[in-house]
């Protein structure tokens, strides 16, 4: 059984301008093992304090008891501002809560068993594209996730003309602006001036450019009373019940926005993770691939009833843990509005506050054998304390990710669908080591080899 590769880790003590040169790189390595176990780290600049929590109590304050005490960073605001505009990933106080009003229906238990045709068309999609031999993953995933924001946002494939440049011009923005929402967590003045690289301004421009076409298509198309019903009918349809208004067409773009942002990028990421930890657990593999037949029958035909989710209890607890070990957002960043005491120790007010999915995820006085790939924990009645205090891949609190409900699906599905058709391999030569991009991704990517599987071989 292999351990699951994790990111090497700086020692206890190095130089600040070091600290800060490794932050930049890859903010998983910058830290210090330690902090599986610390109750909380603080890191003392002249210019900034910024404090990370890691204790379920000091966390479930930041996230949820005390959440408008703790607003999102001007630092995220300003990094993501000419990609998001005002989305609701960036705004706080009323904006955000208005914004969230007029979200939250779309993506409520109901409505997303009428996104699960469209998400089974993007996994067939997917199935047909697959061929045997090597390929990389995160590829394979990002690609399929794109493809599931555009069938159940807009009713187009990812082969759409719009759909597919926006998708290229993303790839590009994330070759120009790598870590665009790290630099968050990289405690620098907020007076050095970090202007975004004039190419990944360009990509921006030119994203933002193509989904307003998209957005004001669907806008006339609502209009007109043509629209199908998809995610972005029903949210520009839902009228705030406080205001009466519907989104604007640019705040609309905003939103659209992050949702291809948060809702791509952070499936592909998870996804190709959870089939890593597959391929290098064959036995685990089997029971998946045994499970997964369950599909075979809608192979080729209409999208099956959503509740056949139901009968892939493993492939669900294999993903979860994908998510505890490789929490596709490993820290976020909250600042303190106010002058705060935590631990005994004071926190000014506008020190950054640091909650780490990772660090929570594997932290070593919540989980038994926390770096361990062991999926059957989530059927042990003691997960449920320990998810409850360390596991928050998908936030917590009134800012939790308004798509996990969607993300679960999605994943699900998908890796049910390739499991049923297909084998993976790992190469134990090409181990991939995690690192924090945009989301967590691997150095070199994540390679596995794809075999058809044998209907009759011992799954
Ligand atoms: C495995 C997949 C996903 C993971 C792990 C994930 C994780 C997260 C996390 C940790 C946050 C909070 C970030 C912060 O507060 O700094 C967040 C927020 C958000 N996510 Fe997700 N997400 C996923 C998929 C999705 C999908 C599919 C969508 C939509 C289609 C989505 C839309 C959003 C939005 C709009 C926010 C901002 C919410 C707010 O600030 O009020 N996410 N997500």
């Amino acid at each position: 059984m292999t351990r699951p590769p994790m990111p090497a880790h700086r020692p206890e003590r190095v130089a600040l301008w070091r600290h800060l040169r490794m932050f930049r790189r890859d903010i998983l390595s910058a830290q210090p093992a330690k902090l599986y176990r610390a109750k909380m780290a603080e890191f003392r600049l002249p210019f900034l304090q910024s404090v990370m929590v890691n204790t379920p109590d000091l966390v479930r304050l930041v996230l949820q008891e005390r959440a408008g005490d703790f607003p999102k960073s001007g630092r995220v605001r300003e990094g993501l501002r000419p990609l998001l505009g005002n989305s609701v990933f960036v705004t706080n106080g009323a904006t955000w809560a208005r914004q969230r009003r007029m979200i939250d229906p779309a993506f409520e238990g109901g409505q997303l068993k009428d996104s699960f045709p469209a998400m089974w068309g993007a996994t067939e999609a997917m199935a047909a594209r697959l061929t045997e031999g090597w390929a990389e993953v995160e590829a394979l995933t990002s690609h399929a996730a794109a493809d599931v924001i555009f069938r159940t946002l807009f009713s187009v494939p990812i082969e759409d003309r719009a759909a597919a440049e926006v998708y290229t011009a993303f790839r590009a923005h994330q070759r120009a602006a790598p870590i665009l929402n790290l630099a968050a967590v990289v405690p620098l003045p907020r007076w050095l001036p970090r202007p975004m690289p004039r190419r990944a301004r360009a990509t921006a421009k030119r994203i933002r450019a193509l989904i307003t076409g998209m957005t004001a298509a669907r806008a006339a198309a609502i209009a007109a009373g043509t629209a199908p019903d998809d995610l972005a009918t029903k949210i520009m349809t839902t009228r705030d019940p406080d205001t009466g208004m519907c989104f604007a067409t640019e705040e609309m773009v905003d939103q659209v926005a992050i949702f291809f942002l948060a809702g791509h990028e952070t499936s592909a990421s998870a996804l190709a993770w959870a089939l890593y930890l597959i391929a290098t657990h064959p036995d685990w593999q089997a029971q998946l691939a045994a499970e997964a037949q369950a599909i075979r029958p809608h192979i080729g035909g209409p999208a099956p009833d959503f509740s056949i989710l139901r009968q892939f209890p493993r492939i669900r607890d294999t993903f979860r843990e994908a998510l505890r070990l490789y929490p596709p957002v490993p820290m976020m960043v909250r600042e303190a509005a106010q002058p705060e005491t935590f631990r005994n120790r004071p926190i000014a007010a506008g020190a950054q506050v640091i909650v780490s999915p990772w660090h929570m995820g594997r932290n070593e006085h919540i989980w038994p054998d926390p770096h361990a790939f062991r999926p059957e924990r989530w059927q042990q009645g003691s997960s449920r304390a320990q998810a409850r205090d360390g596991y928050i891949p998908f936030s917590a609190g009134p800012r939790v990710c308004p798509g996990a409900g969607f993300a679960m699906a999605e994943a699900v599905l998908i890796l049910a669908r390739l499991l049923a058709d297909w084998q993976v391999h790992a190469d134990p030569a090409r181990v991939p080591i995690p690192q924090a991009h945009m989301t967590v991704r691997a150095h070199d990517g994540i390679w596995l080899q794809f075999q058809r599987r044998e209907l009759h071989s011992n799954m």
